[in-house]
């Protein structure tokens, strides 16, 4: 696995499928402790001017009403095992929750979320709890229930391909679930290996392969959740078609857990791809990034599954604090290509034709190679998806995740490195490029506010001039919130306010999350 050019590849090019364990990110090191030096501060202390709601108090009373509900096993008081339930996936959020509820049934959620809602208690529901933007972590004393005992697969139909399972099901188990039968999950993430489908509908999960398989808003056939009322919503359809006036359940799907719990979904599932093949290209310009995904366009069509690129401080970051290898030398930027085919001599043509025009393209890809196995497959793959766990090795990360027009995507990252020039470890440029979506991250050793203030709001109103999102994939959580009027006109914003008074008239469901504080 030698660093070569394309070219003298082709005639090797294998066929391989993507291991379904590449890159679970439950398996990726964390720091052993936060910037400041064991727990991250709690996020009071970060965000001051968020007040808690007027939310009652629990007592005795309520922890033996939730006891006679799930069963006192499931019931979690004690401080040390309530604190891993508080603490983001980061270490950048810290909740003061006191208690935890692990539900087993939609039927157990709902009576629970019936005596929040009487009492005036607030809740966070809490999946996998791999969230960039604390979104599923308590910020004051908010129960947290728990969808991690509600994980049995309810059902897959080989011939509609369509599968159906609780919220608490893994994602990397439902997509090896979908393979026994020749089908595979239409949406996939470095998290797959902790992340839970009912948290992927609820953040509206985007993932690696969103270009080809498009967003779960689209393969979410039906839904069930528990409302803020303890009502519960039963959209769990399996029809392709339904036509039935306004889709409800797109209001839970990206809703971030503060219009209700989903319990159920239904999710479309492609037919598993027979050939999948990776290619791994440097690149010398940003402007050869994008003439490569025109080409990747145009030559690779509907077997284009992914692309992915990453800038050199992305891959400085991975070899340095993980210590992986990158096959290729020196480049100022590396795209992962990936076809999904039926056929593996049409897709090899296609893949073919691709490398062969990239490389007679001047100023296009200087250097490439094609992975030739699955170990390579994953090593390349693992490259991209641990990007993640590599800045966090920095210290501090201050994390951006944008959508953008394709001609302005990397003149946000040029543009903050010379803002930042000098203060930050890195500035760091990669993403899913085509979905348009950058993900704009800078380290320093520790926290420090007078980075944070260069950053924000500039990088927002940045986004906001050309029309971009201000959250393209990971939501906007806690942290995000105060800026979603950059990416949304007032009155829609006005009109969110009013469906979440509709459905949660005691706003008890995942409070100051999503909505700005106002
Ligand atoms: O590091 C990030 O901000 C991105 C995380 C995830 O969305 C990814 O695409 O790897
Ligand atoms: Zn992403």
């Amino acid at each position: 696995f030698q660093a070569s050019r394309a070219a003298s590849l082709l005639p090797q090019l294998l066929l391989r499928r993507r291991p379904a364990s590449a890159g679970a990110f439950a398996l990726l090191a964390r720091p052993a402790s936060s910037a400041s030096g064991g727990l991250p501060p709690l996020t009071t202390e970060i965000h001051p001017g968020i007040k808690r709601g007027a939310f009652s108090q629990l007592t005795d009373a309520d922890v033996s009403a939730f006891e006679a509900i799930v069963g006192g096993d499931h019931v979690i008081k004690d401080a040390d095992e309530v604190l891993s339930y508080n603490i983001d996936w980061l270490r950048i959020c810290r909740g003061q929750g006191q208690l935890v509820l692990r539900p087993k049934t939609t039927e157990e959620v709902s009576a629970i979320v019936r005596h929040c809602n009487k009492r005036r208690l607030a809740v966070v529901p809490q999946g996998g709890n791999t969230g960039l933007v604390g979104g599923s972590v308590p910020l004051f004393d908010e129960i947290v229930i728990s969808t991690s005992r509600m994980n049995s697969l309810l059902s897959i139909d080989p011939v509609s391909g369509v599968l159906v399972a609780e919220a608490g099901c893994v994602l990397e188990q439902l997509d090896r679930e979908a393979a026994s039968q020749g089908l595979m999950m239409p949406l996939d993430l470095g998290a797959k290996g902790s992340c839970q489908i009912g948290g992927n509908l609820a953040t509206n999960a985007g993932g690696l392969r969103l270009l080809r398989y498009g967003s779960l808003r689209g393969t979410t056939l039906g839904l069930e959740a528990v409302l803020p009322t303890g009502q519960v919503l039963d959209c769990l359809t399996t029809l392709r078609k339904d036509n039935t006036g306004y889709d409800i359940k797109q209001l839970l799907i990206g809703s971030e857990g503060t219009l209700g719990i989903i319990t159920k979904a239904a999710i479309l599932c492609p037919a598993r791809p027979k050939s999948v093949q990776l290619a791994f290209l440097g690149l010398d310009s940003f402007q050869a990034v994008l003439d490569t995904y025109r080409l990747a366009r145009r030559s690779l069509g509907e077997i284009l599954s992914a692309f992915e690129f990453i800038d050199s401080e992305s891959m400085r970051a991975v070899k340095k604090n993980l210590g992986l290898s990158c096959p290729l030398g020196e480049h100022s930027f590396y795209v992962l290509a990936e076809t999904s085919g039926s056929n593996e001599t049409h897709d090899r043509e296609k893949l073919d034709g691709f490398i062969e025009s990239v490389m007679s393209m001047d100023g296009c890809a200087t250097d490439g190679t094609v992975a030739q196995d699955a170990g390579q497959f994953a090593h390349l793959w693992s490259l991209r998806e641990r990007i993640v766990e590599s800045l966090l090795v920095d210290g501090y990360e201050y994390k951006y995740d944008v959508s953008l027009p394709l001609a302005d995507i990397y003149r946000l990252v040029e543009h903050m490195r010379t803002r930042l020039d000098g203060r930050v470890i890195r500035t760091a440029g990669y993403g899913h490029l085509g979905d348009g979506n950058l993900h704009l991250n800078f380290t320093t050793p520790k926290f420090d506010a007078k980075v944070l203030e260069l950053i924000e709001p500039h990088v927002f109103d940045w986004v906001r001039d050309r029309r971009g999102s201000v959250s393209a994939e990971h939501g906007l959580g806690l942290k995000k919130s105060q800026y979603i009027r950059h990416s949304k006109a007032d009155f829609a914003v006005r009109v969110m306010a009013e469906v979440k008074r509709l459905l949660d008239p005691n706003g008890i469901m995942n409070p100051y999350k999503v909505l700005p504080d106002e």
